[in-house]
């Protein structure tokens, strides 16, 4: 929380993305514990912190609603840059049966820094494996070292090769076990109050690497428990034939099933989302977490966002792991949110507004806060500021070039108005220290 207000001063443009969409120009922003107080022309007050914003845009924080941080250590693996999702996995099972506690530290410690330095104040974290040692705890506590706002959920996955799922039996845990820590996580982490900067959700991982039963058992958890559920859910083809085959179902029905719809619930991916099965999602008030570049990489299709979007479905946007992406540039994603749906339905199938709309708000709603993602009086200090007078957006008419031209890379970011980034700089942590580590523990999986 801030000590002193803090004054946001002569912004050329706030995209304020609250109810009425409001666009301000030559603005102001009066920050006091933490949350926004007001918003306006020349908003005065003694004493605050004053931070000029002359050149630049000002948006709400971006929100990720779907990664993996461990696998910012498993970037470009030869063998892993081509293949489909399945062949994909299977290439890099073993490599994360590697990991450690430290592992999970400094890779999501880089990760991360990697979205606060795209503008990412909120994100989500799936973390579905827990080799040597290793436990959701690894990651918060990183989180709590750089500053952003944290959805953990812990993964699991329970089903192995012996057992007809895809993960080899070494990295799969009991279900029993998965269970007693989700209950230790929720109990340990879990803030339900209204600006917490930290909240866990349950997860097992994906249809073929979790069973039905654990899938039940999470969701009655997860409402006794009051947290959010998420999974992949249809992510390609791969995906929907295991699904008829083993389940003789398409992948809404099983979701369905097994108490995997309502607004407590949000999906990764869903690629293959048919009509139904999108009507479900808009109905139930179930979320999406839209994963473009992820889905461009790994050759999964294009999601159908504007026909969920048209029927009202949430959708969110996520950066996904850093394994199929493998970048984790907020900005860049939101970007390509916008491209992808005009190659699929045309120039005017998503403006800019709209997908920098998905990747606040939106992704706020996913996860089930609406005190973020938006800026207006009462709401999270989460704020990104991005310097338009670079040479990316030169030349540039309209506050729509931050997505249409850059840059992709905030000059300051505040959380919870505390400031994370300062002139394109992390202040929170050592990060030269931190990429050193990472490059040494990546040349040791690597080797
Ligand atoms: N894009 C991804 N899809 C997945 N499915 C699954 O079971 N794991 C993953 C993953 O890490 N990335």
């Amino acid at each position: 929380m801030t000590a002193r207000p803090l004054l946001i001063r002569k912004a050329d443009a706030i995209l304020t993305m609250d109810d009425a969409r409001r666009e301000l120009r030559g603005a102001d922003i009066l920050i006091e514990d933490g949350k926004v107080q007001a918003l306006g022309q020349g908003l005065t007050a003694p004493g605050a912190e004053v931070v000029l914003a002359e050149g630049c845009l000002v948006t709400p924080g971006l929100v990720n609603t779907h990664h993996h941080l461990y696998q910012s250590l498993t970037r470009a693996v030869p063998g892993a840059q081509d293949a489909l999702l399945f062949g994909w996995l299977q290439r890099l099972y073993p490599i994360w049966a590697r990991f450690g506690p430290e592992h999970m530290h400094v890779s999501t410690l880089t990760g991360l820094a990697e979205l606060a330095l795209s503008g990412c104040t909120l994100t989500s974290d799936h973390l579905y494996l827990y080799p040597n040692g290793a436990r959701l705890d690894d990651t918060i506590a990183a989180a709590q070292d750089i500053g952003l706002r944290f959805h953990a959920t812990r993964g699991a996955m329970s089903i192995g090769e012996s057992d007809g799922g895809l993960p080899p039996d070494g990295l799969v845990e009991g279900e029993a076990a998965i269970l007693e820590d989700c209950i230790r996580v929720v109990d340990a982490f879990h803030d339900p109050r209204e600006g917490a900067m930290l909240r866990v959700g349950l997860a097992p991982c994906s249809p073929f690497s979790v069973s039905r039963d654990l899938m039940r058992e999470a969701a009655l958890l997860a409402r006794d428990k009051g947290v959010m559920l998420h999974t992949h859910l249809a992510e390609n083809e791969e995906d929907i034939a295991y699904s008829l085959e083993t389940f003789g179902c398409r992948p809404g029905q099983y979701a369905e099933d097994l108490g995997w719809t309502g607004d407590d619930v949000w999906h990764a991916h869903c690629v293959k989302l048919d009509a139904r099965e999108i009507d479900l999602f808009a109905r139930s008030g179930t979320g999406v977490a839209h994963c473009p570049c992820s889905n461009c990489r790994l050759g999964s299709g294009i999601a159908p966002v504007r026909v969920m979007r048209d029927a009202g479905v949430k959708v969110g946007l996520g950066v996904d792991g850093s394994a199929s992406n493998d970048t984790a540039n907020m900005a860049l994603e939101a970007r390509q949110a916008m491209l992808l749906q005009r190659v699929a339905k045309g120039a005017d199938a998503m403006g800019a507004r709209e997908a920098l709309e998905i990747a606040t708000r939106g992704g706020a709603d996913v996860l089930g806060r609406p005190e973020c993602g938006r800026l207006a009086p009462g709401t999270q200090a989460d704020i990104a500021i991005w310097d338009m007078r670079g040479v990316e957006a030169a030349g540039s008419w309209d506050p729509a070039a931050l997505l249409l031209a850059g840059p992709s890379k905030v000059r300051d970011l505040f959380v919870q108005g505390r400031r994370i980034v300062a002139d394109g700089r992390l202040v929170t942590i050592d990060l030269p220290r931190v990429l050193e580590r990472q490059r040494v523990l990546a040349e040791g999986l690597a080797n």
